[in-house]
């Protein structure tokens, strides 16, 4: 039996026997070190709580896969404290185009370089390079300890504790109690098996191969993301970095050799080296786990949805997962947070997750639709509906819809704000310039149009969280023209930064606080966050 310095595991063959003194339960195990899994390994830390990362693997795994994020992911890695590293290996694209069989342009989602959250809309990069930096900044964080090398064989309930994580290394068997667990173990997972989840198809099953290739050769492309809509040989094309480009191509009778598949990308007086890093095939599937929890465990990622690559969301999918669920559980773990707040999890996140797979799914028949008459007229169709330029920045404008209502998202009117996140601007606050997110710290916050009224600010006392009228913040207007926009007086911001409820524009107080109100109540007094506006701002524009 091996005890590690946390005292913390235990060999026990037969009946597992808890022996308290060496056993204190982790308070989160996370399965699984990938992108998913170690962010939300850096979002617990952020609050202070401590996790136990398990993974198969001693190292990154080496080879290239997700390769694209949307702003308000990079916001998310921004909370995760890797937003500069990231900022460092990051490309931002133009967009998406969608290309005839000839190569024709059909329409072009354009992305901003200075999108809402604060970020290029479009980001593309290497994920070797950003497990790597994300595995540097977990070992920068003491709350957080990577078991590499392991394989999990068992997640359940168990009398000694809320969750019994049971794995295999060079040592033999182990055990770990987990105040919860969070299942990031991929397409594959076991957590999901545990759970009892099964999948919900949502139809779409193709095999295509993906080939990865750095080169210096003069590829003729965009920078960004191109669809070739060609049923005959549906085909993805981008660039990555500097000399690093993917392609995707629906797999076909017979191998091609790949000079000859990516051929009409380059010069024909091209004969020079190409290196490709990485040739593989997969199977593009649409699927959503059909439940994300079981008592204490969760699935985030791959182990709760799959989509095929199209629009670029797969890995999006899952960090927003883990953005999700971290501060709920964090307040749930550390200030005796109501326990009805991790249902909202697989509620908020589940018809976000399957909307933008079925946006994917949409890309993909445009992109493959089959040879039958239909997809002949689907085609043309598409072909039309590309040339209405409202049409096709409307479809480009966000992929990301606003949440659903629940508990912690009120109804939404038509152009409420509610359910939508809060645009992150650069802010200045006693002389020093900062994002948005970082200011606000990491609780709920209310933000106001003006000063906040006395009934507005009682409420807010009540319920421990600051008032901030933007106009102190000295932003660039973003958060006035977006309040106005929403016809908003003010709104109640989520420590994720979706907005829980509103003021309407002239009405006295938000909408309906009875029904988030309860849920916000702790028991406990909150972790301190390590810069808020409470202990920034000045006092009248705090509670
Ligand atoms: O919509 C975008 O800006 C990017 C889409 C994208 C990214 C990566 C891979 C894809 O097939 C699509």
């Amino acid at each position: 039996m091996t005890a590690d310095q946390a005292g913390r595991r235990d060999t026990a063959p037969g009946p597992v026997q808890r022996n308290p003194a060496q056993t204190a339960p982790a308070p989160v195990v996370v399965i699984g070190a990938g992108p998913v899994g170690v962010t939300a390994a850096l979002l617990l830390a952020r609050r202070g709580v401590r996790t136990v990362i398990l993974e198969r693997h001693q190292d990154v795994y080496p080879l290239p896969r997700a390769v694209a994020t949307d702003d308000e992911v990079r916001r998310i890695l921004q909370a995760a404290g890797v937003g500069e590293e990231f900022a460092a290996i990051a490309r931002p694209a133009n967009g998406l185009r969608l290309l005839d069989a000839r190569h024709r342009v059909m329409a072009e989602f354009r992305r901003s370089e200075h999108g809402r959250h604060g970020y290029p809309q479009t980001s593309m990069f290497d994920q070797p390079d950003l497990e790597r930096l994300l595995r540097d900044a977990l070992a920068r964080r003491p709350e957080c300890e990577l078991r590499g090398g392991v394989e999990v064989t068992g997640v359940g309930p168990d009398p000694a504790g809320p969750v019994r994580v049971t794995y295999r290394d060079a040592d033999g068997e182990h055990h770990l109690w987990a105040e919860a667990v969070l299942g990031c173990d991929g397409a594959g997972s076991l957590t999901r098996d545990a759970i009892g989840a099964a999948w919900e198809d949502l139809c779409f099953e193709e095999r295509w191969t993906v080939i990865d290739v750095r080169t210096q050769a003069d590829v003729r492309c965009w920078e960004g993301v191109d669809q070739v809509c060609d049923p005959h040989r549906p085909a993805t094309f981008m660039r990555v970095g500097e000399d690093r480009y993917r392609w995707e191509f629906r797999l076909q009778e017979g191998r091609q050799p790949v000079r000859e598949l990516i051929a009409p990308w380059l010069s024909p007086s091209y004969d020079g080296a190409f290196d490709v890093v990485r040739e593989t095939q997969y199977t593009f599937r649409a699927r959503v786990a059909d439940r994300w929890r079981s008592g204490r465990v969760f699935l985030l990622g791959d182990a709760a949805h799959l989509t095929p690559p199209f629009v670029g969301q797969g890995l999006c999918s899952g960090l927003r997962d883990a953005y999700n669920l971290t501060w709920k559980l964090a307040r749930v773990l550390q200030q005796g947070g109501d326990e009805r707040l991790l249902d909202t999890y697989e509620s908020e996140r589940k018809p976000h997750a399957r909307h933008v797979i079925r946006l994917a799914v949409a890309m993909g028949w445009a992109m493959t639709g089959g040879q039958d008459g239909a997809a002949a007229l689907r085609r043309r169709i598409l072909a039309a509906a590309c040339r209405i330029p409202g049409l096709t920045a409307a479809a480009g404008r966000d992929l990301s819809p606003p949440l659903t209502a629940g508990p912690l998202v009120r109804r939404r009117r038509r152009r409420s704000l509610v359910g939508t996140h809060c645009p992150q601007p650069w802010v200045a606050l006693d002389g020093r310039r900062s994002r948005l997110d970082d200011m606000l710290g990491d609780g709920f916050t209310v933000l106001t149009a003006a000063e906040p009224w006395p009934s507005l600010r009682a409420l807010a006392h009540g319920l421990g969280v600051p008032a901030i009228p933007v106009t102190g913040l000295r932003d660039d207007g973003t958060l006035t023209a977006w309040l106005r926009a929403g016809r908003a007086d003010a709104v109640l911001l989520r420590p994720d930064r979706v907005v829980t409820d509103v003021v309407p524009a002239g009405a006295h107080d938000f909408t309906d606080t009875a029904a988030w109100a309860s849920l916000l109540h702790t028991t406990r007094s909150p972790h301190p966050s390590p810069r808020t506006v409470e202990n920034s701002l000045p006092r009248s524009a705090t509670r």
